[in-house]
Parts: C-alpha cells; sequence; structure tokens
C-alpha cells in the first residue's frame, strides 16, 4: 500500500520496483516475447488475448513511408474468428487507429504546432490510405498538445475550432474523399452557434469527403491533472451512431471507457464498432487500459477500438494536481498501446509504449451476430431489471435495497453493531429496527 514519504510525494506501492522506468519498455507483448518460453508463451497468450489474430504482411511502400517519418506500423486480422455463413456474405472492414506524440514543443507559436502535426499526420493517414483501410481513427484532440492539465485559458484556446467548418474537418474531408475513407476527427470544439462554447469532440467524415455528424464527450474527468473541465462539460449529444457505407460506429471519448452504461448505450442504438480515442498517462490508467475496452467489447459483444496519446508534452508553467504532489510541467508519459477488441473476447496485439504508430486490423462484422447468437447476453440481459433500478436511484429519496443482517443488532453476538467501529452510519435504514 502507498504512503507519503518525507518528500510529501507518495511512496510507491509495495513490490513496484521504481528503478524500472515508465518508458523502459515497449509493448507487454514485447516483453512476453523475451521472457516467456515459447511452449508457455502460447498458453499465456490465449488467455490474456484470447483466440488471436495473425499478423499480415505490410507492403514495402508503406514500411519505407513509415520508416522515413518514424512511426510503427502494424496489419492484423482478425477475419478468422467469423465463421462463414450460408446467408449473409462475410463483411469484412479494415479499421485502423493512429498514436502520436506532439511535433513541436508547447512553447511554439500556436499555427506552427498546430501545422506540425497536421503534416505528420498526413503521412501516417496516406499509411493508412496506401494499406486500403476503411475506416482510421485519431486519437482525443489530436491536432493540440493535451494542455488541459494546465489550467491555463491562453494560448490553448486557440487551438478550438468548428466541428462542421473548422481547419483540421477541412483537411481530413479531404484526405477521407482521396482514399475512400471514413476518418474520426477527434478535436477542441468550439461552437461558434452557441456563443463560443467549447467542447469536446468526434468529428465523423464520410468516405466522400462528407461531413456525416459529432459526438462531445459525455463524461469529463476529475482526476490527476486531467483538469478538463476547467475547459469544456458535458457533451450534450446522447449516444449518436453513424451508419457509414462500412459498417455503424460510434465514438466513446476517452474517460468515457470508465463508464460501462456509456458503451451499452452506444451498443444499445445499433454500433457495430465503438471507437475510444484517448489520452492518458502510465501512472493513472495503464493498468486498466488493457481491460476496459477489451471488457465492453465483450460485454455489449461489438468490437471496440481503443487509442491512446504517447509520449511526454512538458508545458512553459507548473501546475498542480491537488493529490500532494509537488507542481510539475508535464502530466507524465501518454503509453500509447492502442489496440482492438473483439466480441468474442480476442484482442490485437498493442502498438508501441513509446512511438508513433497505425495499427490496422481487418475485422468481419459478422462475427458480432454470431457471439450474440452463441452467448446471448442481449438476450439473458434484465434491462426492464435495471431500468427500474435506475428510475428510483435517480431519485434524491432512493433508498438502496439493503438486507441488513439481524446478528449485527444482536447485542449478545461479539460482532453486533456495538462492536463494529465503522458503522457510524445514522440513515434510517441503518438504524431501523
Ligand atoms: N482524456 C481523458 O479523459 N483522460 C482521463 C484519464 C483517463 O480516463 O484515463
Amino acid at each position: 500500500s502507498s504512503e507519503i514519504g518525507s518528500d510529501g510525494m507518495l511512496k510507491a506501492a509495495a513490490g513496484v520496483d521504481t528503478s524500472m522506468p515508465m518508458t523502459s519498455f515497449s509493448s507487454l507483448e514485447d516483453v512476453f516475447e523475451q521472457h516467456i518460453p515459447e511452449k508457455e508463451r502460447t498458453q499465456v497468450m490465449r488467455v490474456l488475448y484470447g483466440k488471436g489474430r495473425g499478423a499480415l504482411e505490410v507492403a514495402d511502400d508503406v514500411v519505407e513511408l513509415a520508416d522515413a517519418n518514424n512511426f510503427q506500423v502494424k496489419l492484423e486480422s482478425m477475419v478468422n474468428l467469423t465463421a462463414q455463413e450460408e446467408m449473409r456474405a462475410p463483411r469484412v472492414v479494415r479499421i485502423a487507429v493512429v498514436q502520436n506524440s506532439i511535433a513541436l514543443p508547447t512553447t511554439d507559436p500556436i499555427s506552427e504546432q498546430y501545422q506540425a502535426l497536421v503534416d505528420k499526420i498526413e503521412k501516417m493517414i496516406d499509411a493508412a490510405g496506401m494499406m486500403g483501410v476503411n475506416v482510421l481513427a485519431l486519437q482525443e484532440a489530436w491536432p493540440m498538445p493535451f494542455a488541459f492539465c494546465t489550467r491555463e485559458k491562453h494560448r490553448w484556446m486557440e487551438f478550438a475550432e468548428s466541428a462542421e467548418s473548422g481547419p483540421s474537418t477541412q483537411f481530413l474531408k479531404h484526405k477521407a474523399k482521396q482514399y475512400n475513407m471514413v476518418i474520426i476527427n477527434p478535436i477542441l470544439e468550439r461552437d461558434e452557434a452557441h456563443q463560443d462554447r467549447i467542447w469536446n469532440t468526434a468529428v465523423v467524415i464520410g468516405n466522400n469527403g462528407n461531413y456525416i455528424g459529432k459526438h462531445r464527450k459525455n463524461h469529463i474527468p476529475r482526476v490527476g491533472d486531467f483538469n478538463e473541465a476547467t475547459y469544456y462539460l458535458e457533451g450534450d449529444t446522447g449516444h449518436p451512431v453513424f451508419e457509414t457505407v462500412y459498417g455503424k460506429i460510434a465514438v466513446n471519448i476517452c474517460y468515457g471507457r470508465h463508464h460501462p452504461l456509456n458503451w451499452m448505450a452506444f451498443a444499445m442504438n445499433g454500433a457495430e464498432i465503438i471507437f475510444n480515442p484517448s489520452a492518458t498517462v502510465g501512472e493513472l490508467s495503464e493498468p486498466m487500459w488493457p481491460i476496459e475496452a477489451r471488457n465492453a467489447a465483450i460485454a455489449n459483444t461489438v468490437f471496440v477500438a481503443a487509442n491512446n496519446r504517447v509520449g511526454t508534452e512538458v508545458f512553459p508553467n507548473e501546475f498542480t494536481s491537488a493529490d500532494g504532489k509537488k507542481a510539475h510541467k508535464d502530466f507524465g508519459h501518454f503509453y500509447g498501446s492502442s489496440y482492438v477488441a473483439a466480441p468474442d473476447a480476442s484482442r490485437s496485439s498493442s502498438l508501441s509504449r513509446l512511438r508513433d504508430g497505425i495499427l490496422a486490423v481487418d475485422i468481419d462484422l459478422n462475427l458480432i451476430r454470431q457471439v450474440r447468437d452463441r452467448w446471448m447476453f442481449q438476450n439473458t440481459a434484465r434491462y426492464e431489471m435495471y431500468a427500474q433500478l435506475l428510475n428510483q436511484y435517480i431519485r434524491h429519496d432512493f433508498k438502496p435495497e439493503l438486507v441488513r443482517d439481524p446478528a449485527l443488532d444482536d447485542a449478545r453476538l461479539p460482532s453486533s453493531t456495538a462492536a463494529i467501529p465503522l458503522s457510524t452510519c445514522t440513515a434510517d435504514y441503518c438504524t431501523a429496527k
């Protein structure tokens, strides 16, 4: 367990070797590959990664483009997870996610930082286009540093732009048309029609280079340095699903991945693939990352593609996190590790924890119905029961359904209420006999 050291910092939890810095390994798979003998590794991978995926060869010109611009490219197939059907043709889609670091220091002029990111991303989109990607998702707030930790308004607000007609939507409309690709464009949105309100938004651009729609982040973090609520509030667009030529897609932006009902709502509206563009750091969330998107894919019987920033972004002025840590100038390490999860509990490998990258995965959307028919989560769910509870829960006079062990109130027993100092609850349901 953690405790405060003499320097006022949290000491590492017992058993954590702090001599191994956050950036000392590129992916868990690399560690497995290097340190687990092959025979055992097959079983470890089966348990941790499901039925699997096959690596596909990336064409030479894509590898050259990636090497010249220092990003990783991975191409995998999960199509073999899906059985051939007699009544339906396969619905194979190549989806991809991008993860990237910022391109220039945060002290450089805003327009130069923005343009350098556009230039970097354009090469990665070109690689995706050359690979024939159908649906591509960029990371959360991709055209800017993740400056929300600073709580400063000056400068960072200048990155905000119109979802419908801002520069990044214009740029990506052009790329979408060029490659016949659906592109998800997560940005800081300035809504000029509503007196300059600011939102964290994902714009969905159709394969004809057309604007389809937008979704605004539903859940805004209030944890660690993620001071996003200083800039924008909870989104007002609900759980839209965008029907595209390549399938029905939805976007659950970053912190929304901690909310199972948020995922469920997108699935209930018919999503087949839910993208999760994120920005999160190792110290805060890395143990959650490999589980959450994967669990969402399993629980809702959909595909999920989660991508995360990479690298460390340093800001000019110090800020604090209200957690007793000394003032600092960076969030810590954004650990990348983007991956795709399938409804049958299989997952792709990860992109690096350290490098820019693009991961493309072939999936067959027919798997969704096949897994639903097999596991029947949607049939066995008790929606009416949950709806009833939620309806009660949102009332201010809600009383939890708590069944109290009568022995707790039996003073003759050693473990009666009187003997338990924690039992300080004075609410009716605690004191009622
Ligand atoms: N961008 C964002 O919502 N980050 C919050 C941290 C997390 O959810 O891991």
